[in-house]
């Protein structure tokens, strides 16, 4: 039997060990308040899996900015969804509240953009730019961007060059089509331009390789999906990275587009030499490339140079991001025309009406086009050519309508869904170019629920380049040809498919047959 000394010794020994448990339990939830934050409250977003996250939801759907739209109506996320793609933490942002807030109550905090493996392949390393990471650097680039490269006065500038290629436009579809009678394939005819516009005013003259640049430009836009690889999500996976077949592309497409960017630059400057031996000044800063070179040679700016490798990049980011999406939204708006047949005729009308007599179209004309112009943004509303615009990365944990975007969370704003959302737009899947006289709304990045040039620092610099392309050879297409679908293609049947690369684009190309109204003998 234990004695009462006994007991009352091991009953203290007893409370000696609880009493520490005791005060542990006690304190616990207050230590943990004092030191701990609370969870992050992520915004809502579908089921995730281990290891590849929200990935099973995306994957077979080759249209993100569709996927994305669906699974943000299903799963009641329409204003911020999160997803898990592999690694790597997402947020898709689809209402004009939470765009709002990403790209100007926040836009320094999302001013960078991530740069994964396949970025890294296709952008230069981020020197351009498209892809630098905000700070210094990136705004002396925008600076040149701006004031040097593609403000009002250096389009201005350009006039003659794109003139002169809106006339071959109209001279190889009259070549092509009406005598023969086959359609033409359009597509094809505008890519040409459009390479050939930005191109000139790049080298300053027709680019000795621009049949290459077309190619391989044609096969990237169909191969690259920046992104997408899987090295891109699993970051920390070095045989990942290693193994994947869609960075391989990347990497490819890089080094082709690269060597044409070279040869670009020995073409200006042995133009500017035979120049210079002839006593001829016509060879300046008066093209894109000829600007960046005396930048280069003057300093570039405070604390910045402007070095070889950041050149080509930038040449880069014009080369690559100039064509592509003007080339797209000129194919959508050919084929919303033809799919719309009273939109079209009405465009016509008001194009014969203000060119009345003319031999030619020129930019003086284009002034008096208001109902073409409200013709591109209400296709550049259905057919944003980038949906998802450029993604952006958020640098810092920071608060969207009241949910935590992690750090380092790549940002998707679903600029193709917020633009055929019925809660914005009425009768939103309809081509009518007419709303735009109704409604006080513009492209500019003030109105988030119509954003295709994006908003905010990072919002596109070129959009008075884009605009001066694109409604120069619409209104050259409708003035010199009269346009039919091929025999038998009704207006509604008219094949819109979309195929996703560098810009969302028409998954075939789009053939039309032309008859001459206004003939372009005329022209050229
Ligand atoms: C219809 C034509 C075009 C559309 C719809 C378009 C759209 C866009 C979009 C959505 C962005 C990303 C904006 C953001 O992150 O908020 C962007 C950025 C950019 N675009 Fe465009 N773009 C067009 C034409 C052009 C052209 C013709 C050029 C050059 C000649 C160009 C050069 C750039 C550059 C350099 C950036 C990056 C700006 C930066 O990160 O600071 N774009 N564009």
């Amino acid at each position: 039997m234990q004695s009462s000394a006994d007991s009352y010794s091991t009953d203290s020994y007893l409370s000696l060990l609880l009493l520490p448990l005791l005060l542990l339990i006690i304190l616990w939830p207050h230590h943990k308040n004092r030191n701990e934050a609370p969870p992050p409250r992520l915004p809502p977003g579908p089921w995730l899996l281990p290891v590849i996250g929200s990935l099973l939801h995306l994957i077979n759907k080759p249209l993100p900015h569709r996927a994305m739209a669906d699974l943000a109506r299903r799963c009641s996320a329409t204003d911020v969804m999160y997803l898990q793609l592999g690694e790597v933490p997402a947020v898709v942002i689809s209402s004009r509240e939470a765009a709002r807030e990403v790209l100007k109550a926040h836009d320094v905090t999302f001013a960078s953009r991530p740069m994964g493996l396949s970025m890294r392949a296709t952008a230069h390393e981020g020197l351009g730019i498209a892809f630098s990471p905000y700070g210094h650097r990136w705004r002396q680039l925008r600076k040149i961007c701006a004031v040097e490269l593609l403000g009002a006065a250096r389009v201005r500038s350009l006039r003659t060059a794109r003139e002169d290629e809106a006339s071959r436009l109209v001279a190889a579809v009259a070549s092509a089509g009406p005598s023969s009678g086959e359609p033409v394939n359009v597509s094809a005819r505008v890519a040409a331009f459009v390479a050939d516009s930005v191109l000139r005013a790049i080298v300053g003259e027709r680019f000795r390789r621009r049949d290459e640049f077309l190619e391989v430009l044609e096969e990237g836009l169909r191969s690259v999906k920046p992104g997408t690889s899987l090295g891109d999500m699993f970051p920390s996976s070095r045989l990942l990275c290693a193994i994947s077949s869609t960075f391989r592309k990347d990497r490819e497409f890089h080094r082709k587009i690269t060597e044409l960017v070279n040869c670009a630059i020995e073409q200006h400057q042995e133009r500017k030499a035979a120049a210079v031996a002839g006593d001829d000044d016509s060879v300046g800063d008066k093209d894109l490339l000829g600007v960046l070179l005396r930048i280069q040679k003057e300093g570039g700016g405070p604390d910045f140079h402007l070095d070889n490798g950041t050149l080509k990049a930038v040449v880069l980011d014009l080369f690559g991001g100039g064509s592509e999406t003007t080339g797209t939204t000129l194919l959508w708006t050919m084929s919303e025309l033809m799919r719309n047949p009273a939109v079209m005729q009405k465009a016509q009308a008001e194009v014969q009406h203000v060119l009345q007599g003319k031999e030619k179209v020129t930019e003086d004309d284009l002034t008096g086009l208001k109902f073409l112009k409200l013709v591109i943004m209400e296709t550049l509303r259905l057919h944003a050519p980038t949906p998802l615009l450029m993604p952006r990365e958020c640098t810092e944990q920071c608060s969207i309508l009241g949910f935590d975007i992690p750090q380092g969370a790549l940002v998707l704003v679903n600029a193709w869904s917020m633009g055929r959302d019925p809660k914005y737009w009425d009768q939103a899947e309809e081509f009518k170019p007419e709303r735009f006289e109704e409604v006080d709304v513009d492209y500019k990045g003030t109105y988030f629920e119509y954003i295709p040039f994006g908003a905010g620092r990072r919002m596109c610099p070129a959009i008075a380049f884009a605009e001066a392309n694109m409604v120069l050879a619409l209104a050259a297409l409708l003035y010199h040809f009269d346009w039919q679908l091929p025999s038998g293609v009704s207006p509604s049947e008219l094949d819109m498919e979309e195929d996703m690369g560098i810009t969302v684009r028409r998954k075939r190309d789009l053939y039309l047959c032309p008859t001459i109204r206004v003939p372009p003998h005329l022209t050229a």
